[in-house]
């Protein structure tokens, strides 16, 4: 729980005292920032850029304080309509209408509705996705699924069926990220048992020379957890679809953070969380993609009541819905699920190539601070932070790492001091940058804070 305990906000008197330099432009003296470089007021570089920044007002739209708020790729921030919205879910309808609310609130199609609404932010037309559980359980879904749809999953009662049957048996592995976020991993290993198949481990960069006549599926992640590294969707899906296996992509860090294009880039299956950039709350529904194309054929692991084509016949034999539905399991969490509904209002308008514009020059600008401020810049040999995140912009997601030999201190003490990045073990700084509410002031105070606390821990002998 190190991880999680790092990213713990600030004591009520930092937040206080964060809040002041922010308000008033002028650092508090304490014993503890007397000698603060924490600017004031941003410089004219950083105010030019918010000036210029067109998403700037949708900052205004979220429940932010003084902190500098740079975890957006683990927990999104809160849009400040959403308690409202929630409060009328639990007195009106739950309250009010209580069971009425299924129909009349729109509680039952929810799972579809809502993934019709995240079909844009990842370019899928609409009928493709829906919300519901967590992305490990769609990643099991989508895996078993897409073993299914290669036709060869040789443990199935009737085999053949149903399914299309294209490898009679011979594509028998499963291609894993060999850097997965590690449920991916652990998920798609228990699928491959279940479906007859082997896993490979398998570096991204590699899976062209990976891929053969025995792949049935490849599962990827677009942005990988660790690095921030953006991984190329069209090619790689292009050389699985070579190889005639199918590629189930991971979205949770590209998600509402960057252009994905799965159906332009003809993507089989898809998952996603939607409690990072897209800012649906702690343990918001993840959400499933199976392109229209694969519907028919898609046969769910997990054919929960939800994907019924009746449900409410209560028949005890499974006929599955058409579409989407079919990726449903069992009573959706509404609470959770209408939290996500709410925070998604808001993208309205709102274009994801603007997100993307922005949030590289976020990150670039991050990276031009920390180059800028540390004694010889982010090159030099002594310098205490290296960049892991690639530099180019087609391999760069939206946050940036650093490695950095004594990350957990100066995670804690960057906290300690109102930024909030975290801490991934045992060397790695995370920042995630998520455009609808980081500012350009925001990041030069991050970097200026960095090359702060980097110039005092450094300073000590190590192992303080
Ligand atoms: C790439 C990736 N996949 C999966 C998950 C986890 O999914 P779950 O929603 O099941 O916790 C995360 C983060 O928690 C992630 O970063
Ligand atoms: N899902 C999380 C949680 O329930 C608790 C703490 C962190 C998370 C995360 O999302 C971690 C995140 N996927 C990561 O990239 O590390």
């Amino acid at each position: 729980m190190s991880e999680t305990h790092a990213a713990t906000m600030p004591e009520t008197h930092e937040f206080q005292e964060i809040h002041e330099i922010h308000e008033t432009g002028k650092a508090p003296v304490t014993p503890q920032h007397t000698a603060s470089t924490t600017p004031g007021l941003p410089s004219r570089r950083a105010a030019a850029l918010d000036g210029a920044d067109r998403l700037a007002p949708l900052r205004g739209l979220f429940a932010l304080d003084g902190t500098v708020y740079l975890d957006g790729n683990s927990l999104g921030a809160l849009p400040a309509h959403v308690p409202g919205r929630i409060a009328d879910v639990v007195t009106r309808q739950w309250g009010g209408l209580r069971i009425r609310s299924w129909t009349e609130s729109g509680w039952w199609t929810a799972p579809e509705r809502i993934g019709d609404r995240i079909a844009p932010l990842v370019g899928a037309a609409p009928g493709q996705i829906v919300v519901g559980d967590s992305t490990s359980v769609n990643v099991f879904k989508a895996v078993v699924g897409a073993v299914r749809l290669a036709g060869t999953d040789t443990s199935r009662e009737t085999p053949g069926t149903d399914a299309p049957g294209t490898g009679g048996g011979a594509r028998t592995e499963v291609l894993v990220d060999a850097s997965t976020f590690p449920t991916d991993g652990y998920i798609a290993a228990s699928a491959a048992r279940l479906t007859g198949c082997r896993i490979v481990p398998v570096d991204p960069a590699d899976v062209p020379s990976a891929l053969g006549p025995t792949t049935a599926a490849v599962l990827l992640n677009h942005v990988d957890f660790r690095s921030g590294r953006l991984h190329d969707l069209p090619a790689l899906t292009e050389a699985i679809h070579r190889a005639g296996a199918l590629a189930v992509w991971d979205l949770c860090h590209s998600a509402g953070a960057l252009p994905v294009g799965l159906d332009a880039h003809g993507v089989d299956l898809a998952v996603g969380c939607t409690y990072k950039y897209l800012n649906g709350g702690p343990g918001s529904p993840a959400f499933l993609y199976v392109a229209e194309r694969h519907q028919a054929a898609f046969d769910s692991p997990l054919p929960g009541w939800n994907s019924h084509r009746d449900p409410f016949a209560m028949d005890s034999g499974y006929a599955p819905a058409d579409g989407p539905l079919k990726g449903r399991v069992g009573t959706p969490d509404i609470l959770s699920m209408l939290a996500l509904d709410a925070a998604l209002d808001v993208w309205d308008g709102v274009s994801v190539d603007d997100i993307r514009a922005k949030s590289l020059a976020l990150t670039d600008f991050f990276l031009e601070c920390l180059d800028e401020r540390l004694p010889g810049g982010l090159g030099d040999p002594g310098c205490p932070v290296r960049p892991v995140t690639p530099r180019e912009h087609a391999e760069r997601g939206s946050q940036i790492a650093l490695r950095c030999d004594r990350a957990p201190v100066v995670m804690e003490r960057l906290i300690a001091r109102g930024v909030v990045g975290d801490l991934r073990r045992p060397d790695l700084l995370r920042f995630g940058f998520t455009p609808l509410y980081t500012s350009f002031a925001d990041v030069e105070r991050a970097a200026a804070t960095l090359v702060e606390v980097a110039a005092e821990v450094y300073g000590e002998p190590s192992g303080g």
